[in-house]
């Protein structure tokens, strides 16, 4: 009979042990699936919409797996089928698509739509950022992904609003050196009331004259920027804990006094992988943006 030498159990009882879990992971599937029948009527109740996309308890959720993980299983291969698994239970209550930005590298668009919302939601291309913007703000309740690129080719986000689409998660959540799945992305879904619980708040900010390098300083992230006639169109990023108008503050201590400053969307902090679980991520410099006033 043969034997595996770091168990030193029989091929017959590993694939006996083996059984057993998987009916044990079985039998908790398809209890999760059952468990999830309600939330669609809650999440209404609760001001949420019928999209049953709640980023804020994914995050929570995945702080929680980071914190119990251990062994040799990739963490992202747990967060990959727990993100499937949420999906396929999802879709149980609610038919939500996810819009595609084709302005993105179509096989690293589809890489990220199928590791965050599995094989269970339809995905529809779009054909750029401002398209996807467009297709949620007038869906039941469908998602929409979009590339995030240090500069943009349009200021797409300048469509973002309460009544439509707003930015509701940064992926990769996970941050990690080395990871499949990884092309920068932000997803947009309805406005719900939700979304005063995130982390981090996103601007769309306007102002005339370059794109200063002091941003960071005051806490601010670029995450995208267009270079328009007259200036600087800017999504940004920044602490939710600040009041608009310490923003409009920090903004104009780094230099670029805003002319327009609008509360687009927000998102969970991302969960640094590679360090302590408990930090959160913290990006390493302003979007690549060097030391002086420099990017036009
Ligand atoms: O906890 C919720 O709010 C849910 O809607 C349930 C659930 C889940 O399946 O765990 C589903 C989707 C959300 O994005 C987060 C969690």
């Amino acid at each position: 009979m043969s034997q595996l030498p770091d168990s030193g159990l029989a091929l017959d009882d590993l694939r006996t042990r083996i059984d057993a879990i998987d009916a044990r992971i079985h039998a908790a599937l398809m209890e999760r699936a059952q468990a999830e029948s309600g939330f669609a009527a809650a999440s209404l109740s609760a001001g949420g919409t019928s999209a049953l996309f709640h980023p804020e308890r994914d995050a929570d959720m995945m702080r929680q797996m980071v914190e119990r993980h251990e062994g040799d299983l990739p963490l992202v291969t747990v967060e990959h089928l727990w993100r499937d698994i949420i999906c396929a239970c999802t879709s149980l209550q609610s038919d939500t698509a996810v819009h595609l930005d084709g302005g993105a590298e179509l096989i690293d668009m589809l890489d990220l739509a199928r590791f965050y919302f599995g094989f269970s939601v339809e995905l529809v291309p779009g054909s750029d950022a401002a398209d996807v913007v467009g297709a949620v703000a007038v869906s039941q309740g469908d998602l929409g992904l979009v590339a995030l690129t240090d500069r943009a080719e349009m200021p797409w986000w300048r469509e973002l609003s309460e009544a439509g689409a707003l930015v509701r998660a940064r992926l990769p959540f996970l941050v990690l050196d080395e990871r499949p799945a990884d092309l920068p992305a932000l997803v947009l879904a309805q406005a719900d009331s939700l979304v005063e619980t995130a982390d981090i708040a996103v601007y769309d900010a306007r102002w005339t004259d370059l794109l200063p390098g002091r941003l960071m300083d005051q806490g601010i992230e670029v995450l995208s920027f267009f270079r328009s006639a007259s200036g600087v169109d800017a999504l940004i990023a920044i602490s939710a804990d600040l009041p608009e108008e310490d923003v409009f503050k920090a903004c104009v201590a780094a230099g670029a006094e805003p002319e327009v400053l609008r509360r687009v969307g927000g998102y969970a902090a991302p969960i640094d992988g590679n360090g302590d679980p408990d930090e959160t991520f913290e990006p390493e410099d302003d979007a690549g943006l060097g030391e002086g006033d420099v990017r036009k």
